[in-house]
C-alpha cells in the first residue's frame, strides 16, 4: 500500500510494494495548507546537531544542516551512512537520539508525520495494485491532503498531465512499466504539495538511460513548485545533477555541503574527493619528509603534516600516447602524444601502463597501474590509448591536494 507518511492510506509506508523497481510514495499530510495554484513554496529545514544511534551504531554523528525554503539538497553517500535515517528523522518515521530539528525554525520533535506537511518517495514503491493511476493520486488527495473529490481529480489529472502520463490515468499497476509506475508515484508525492518533499533513492531500479530522463523531469517539477526537497541518493553524478547543493554523508558525519562545483572542485575531505566524481580523485599514501612527500614512484614538495596526495582524473597527462586516427585514416588533431609541457618541475610524475580504456563520448577513461596502484585518468577521444603500452602520468603542482592523517585537506604550497 501507499501510503501517506501519516495515516491517510492506514499503514506504514512502504509495507507492501508493486513490481519490482521504484519506489513508494508515502505521500501525506494533513493539516498543511490546502494550496491552490502550482506554486506551493517550501520551508526552511535545519537539522541542529542530530545524532542517531541504533545500540552500539551510530547511524548519525551531530549533523547540522541547514536547507533554505526551496531549495533541492541531494544527500550523498555510501551504503550505510545515515542517508535514510536523516530522511526518516525529518519525515517523523523516526526521532533523533539528541539534537533538534527544525521547519521554519519551529521544532519538531514529537511532531507527527501526519502533522508536518511533509511528503515521502521511497526506493520500493508501493501503490495500491488494485487502483488505476488516476485513484492512486485521487486517494492520496482526498485522504491525506482533505480535498473534496471533485478536486482531488482535478489535481490528479493536472499531476499526471505535468508529468506526461495522462495515458496511464486509467491503468493499473500491473499494467505499467517500472519506469511508469515510478512517474505515478513520485506524481502522487508531488500532487498532494506539500511543503518539504522527501525522496529516498526513488530510480534505484531503473535503466541508466530512464534514470536521467526523469531526474530532469523531478527537478523541473520541483522548481516549478518551490518546494524544498531532499534527494537521497549514492550516485554521485545524480547527486550533482539534481542537487542545487550536495551533502555529503560519511559514517554518519556531514562531510562536506556545497554547491556541486564547490564538492567537486574543492572537497575539504579525502572521504570526499574519493567519493564524489566518476573516476574519483585518485590518491597516494606517502611520507612526509623535509618538506617532501614521498611514495610508492614519486617525491612531491607538500604542506606540513600531508601523508596523502591526490590528483582528479582529468589533471593527469599521460606521456606518449598516440593520436586517434578519424575514419579517413589522418590523424584527429595533429597531436602526437602530449608531451611534458607546461607539467612545472614540483608536480607530479609517475611511470605506468595502461590496463583499459573506455570511451566516454568526447573522452576516454583510461585506467593504468602505476606500481601498486590503479590510477584513473581521463583523456581527450581524439587520443588512443593502447592497453600495455608504458606511459608517464604527469600533473601541475597547481592540480595536487594534500590530506593529513585525519583525512582533511591541507592548504596548497604557496606558489601551487
Ligand atoms: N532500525 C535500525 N536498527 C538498527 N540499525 C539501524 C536501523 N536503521 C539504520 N540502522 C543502521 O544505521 C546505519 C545507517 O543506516 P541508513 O539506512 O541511514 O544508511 P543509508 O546511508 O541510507 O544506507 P543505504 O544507502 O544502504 O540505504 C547503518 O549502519 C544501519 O545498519
Amino acid at each position: 500500500m501507499s501510503a501517506p507518511v501519516g495515516e491517510a492510506a492506514g499503514g506504514r509506508a512502504g509495507e507492501v510494494a508493486v513490481g519490482v523497481a521504484g519506489a513508494v510514495v508515502a505521500g501525506a499530510v494533513v493539516g498543511g495548507a490546502v494550496l491552490g495554484g502550482a506554486v506551493v513554496g517550501g520551508v526552511p529545514i535545519e537539522f541542529d546537531r542530530v545524532s542517531r544511534s541504533f545500540g552500539a551504531v551510530a547511524a548519525l554523528r551531530e549533523v547540522s544542516l541547514s536547507v533554505r525554503a526551496g531549495e533541492i539538497v541531494a544527500l550523498l553517500g555510501p551504503s550505510g551512512s545515515g542517508k535514510s535515517t536523516l530522511l526518516r528523522i525529518c519525515a517523523g518515521l523516526d526521532e533523533p537520539s539528541s539534537g533538534d530539528l527544525r521547519f521554519d525554525g519551529t521544532s519538531q520533535l514529537g511532531v507527527p508525520p501526519h502533522r508536518r506537511d511533509v511528503s515521502m518517495v521511497f526506493q520500493h514503491f508501493a501503490l495500491y495494485p488494485h487502483k488505476t493511476a488516476l485513484d492512486n493520486l485521487t486517494l492520496a488527495l482526498r485522504h491525506g491532503r482533505g480535498l473534496p473529490k471533485a478536486a482531488a481529480v482535478a489535481r490528479a489529472r493536472e499531476t499526471l498531465d505535468l508529468l506526461g502520463i495522462s495515458e496511464l490515468a486509467d491503468r493499473r499497476p500491473a499494467a505499467m512499466s517500472g519506469g511508469q509506475r515510478q512517474r505515478v508515484a513520485i506524481g502522487r508525492a508531488l500532487a498532494t504539495r506539500s511543503r518539504v518533499i522527501l525522496l529516498d533513492e526513488p530510480m534505484s531500479g531503473l535503466d541508466a538511460q530512464l534514470r536521467v530522463d526523469l531526474r530532469v523531469e523531478i527537478v523541473d517539477l520541483l522548481r516549478g513548485l518551490g518546494t524544498t526537497a531532499l534527494f537521497v541518493t549514492h550516485d554521485q553524478a545524480e547527486a550533482m545533477a539534481i542537487g542545487d547543493r550536495v551533502a555529503v554523508l560519511g559514517d554518519g558525519r556531514l562531510q562536506q555541503i556545497g554547491t556541486p562545483d564547490e564538492v567537486y572542485d574543492t572537497p575539504v575531505t579525502r572521504f570526499v574527493a574519493g567519493f564524489v566524481g566518476s573516476p574519483p580523485m585518485n590518491i597516494w599514501d606517502g611520507r612526509f619528509e623535509a618538506g617532501r612527500l614521498r611514495g610508492d614512484g614519486f617525491d612531491v614538495p607538500a604542506p606540513a603534516g600531508a601523508v596523502a596526495v591526490g590528483v582528479r582524473p582529468e589533471h593527469l597527462t599521460p606521456d606518449g600516447v598516440p593520436a586517434a586516427r578519424t575514419g579517413s585514416g589522418s590523424v584527429a588533431d595533429g597531436r602526437e602524444g602530449r608531451g611534458p609541457q607546461g607539467v612545472d618541475d614540483a608536480g607530479l610524475a609517475l611511470a605506468g601502463h595502461i590496463v583499459v580504456a573506455e570511451r566516454l563520448g568526447a573522452e576516454r577513461a583510461v585506467y593504468l597501474r602505476c606500481g601498486g596502484q590503479k590510477v584513473a585518468i581521463r583523456v581527450d577521444a581524439t587520443l588512443a590509448p593502447t592497453p600495455g603500452s608504458a606511459v608517464t602520468l604527469r600533473a601541475p603542482r597547481s592540480a595536487l591536494t594534500f590530506f593529513d592523517a585525519a583525512g582533511a585537506r591541507l592548504a596548497s604550497l604557496p606558489g601551487a
